[in-house]
């Protein structure tokens, strides 16, 4: 719903606006009502999306102030995230970003901009994943001493392995199964298992958007829990969601698990 006056309720930036999931989120917001892009940057030259002007991405830092959007919303590299969450602190910008592959470093510069501005950062924006998340800590707990492994498929031009999710979800085991602490990267040669394993599989093939299957066996019964993503529109709804529910926060580091509280307390 628009404001009275006809002013957007949220007006976002987007970064990466050339890239897949870019290009998704300025559709998707041009499919939703009451929101509106501020403006949006990307690091190469590009063609309008969805009817948006790009800006160059080294312009980020002026834009934020000349255009005060309400929230930036991020899908690019680790590196660039880390150099955005920069100049939204700045600024005063809320920061949602569902970029992967951070290492620790990176991941406490992130942690560091949300001192000063609100930060959500997510691995996987579907709402089918969080529900993939809660019945895997559940079956990990009630299935003690059961092997876990985990498999995720990705199209073949994803750079970090494993993805994003799939170590948010090796936390939420090892979180849950304390007797599971080597996550091992495929298996080759003379490899037997040992107890304390979890297997991590990524293949990387075609043009598959995103699967995560997580596999718990005992010695006569196996449980498999998998998400598909059908199309990245599901990745960018969330995402959208995200940013209504951050924008106005108050600054600190939330996940999309708020924002799905929220939904639920609603
Ligand atoms: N949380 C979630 O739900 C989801 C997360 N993702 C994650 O989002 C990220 C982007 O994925 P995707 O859209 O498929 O990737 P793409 O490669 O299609 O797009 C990446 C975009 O980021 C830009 N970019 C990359 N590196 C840099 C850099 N160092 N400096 C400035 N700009 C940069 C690219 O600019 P240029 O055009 O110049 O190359 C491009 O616009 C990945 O980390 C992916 O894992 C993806 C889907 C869902
Ligand atoms: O790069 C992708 O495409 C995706 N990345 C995210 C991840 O690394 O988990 C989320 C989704 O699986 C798609």
């Amino acid at each position: 719903m628009s404001a009275a006056d006809g002013s957007p309720d949220l007006r976002v930036a987007v970064t990466g606006a050339g890239g897949r999931m870019g290009r998704e989120v300025l559709s998707a917001a041009a499919d939703r009502e009451g929101v509106a892009v501020a403006f949006a940057v990307n690091r190469s030259p590009v063609d309008p999306v969805a009817g948006v002007a790009v800006e160059p991405a080294d312009d980020l830092g002026d834009l934020l102030a000349s255009e005060e959007p309400d929230v930036l919303v991020d899908f690019t590299g680790p590196a660039s995230a880390v150099g955005y969450a920069e100049a939204c602190a700045d600024a005063g910008v809320p920061l949602v970003t569902g970029t992967t592959g951070f290492a620790d470093a990176q991941l406490d510069s992130l942690r560091t901009a949300s001192d000063a501005v609100p930060v959500l950062k997510a691995s996987n924006f579907a709402r089918g994943v969080a529900a993939l998340r809660r019945a895997v800590r559940e079956a990990a707990a009630a299935l003690p001493g059961y092997d876990v492994e985990l498999t995720e498929t990705h199209h073949n031009a994803k750079r970090d392995a494993p993805s994003g999710t799939a170590k948010s979800i090796l936390d939420d085991v090892e979180d849950v199964r304390g007797d599971l602490d080597e996550r091992v990267h495929g298996r080759e040669g003379d490899a037997p298992r040992s107890p304390g394993e979890v297997g991590v599989h990524a293949r990387r093939a075609g043009d598959v958007t995103g699967e995560h299957d997580v596999l718990l066996a005992g010695n006569r019964e196996t449980l498999e829990l998998t998400h598909r993503a059908g199309d990245r529109g599901v990745f960018a709804e969330g995402a959208l969601d995200a940013a209504a529910w951050l924008a106005g926060r108050d600054p600190g580091w939330y996940g999309f698990g708020d924002v799905l509280d929220a939904d639920g307390d609603a």
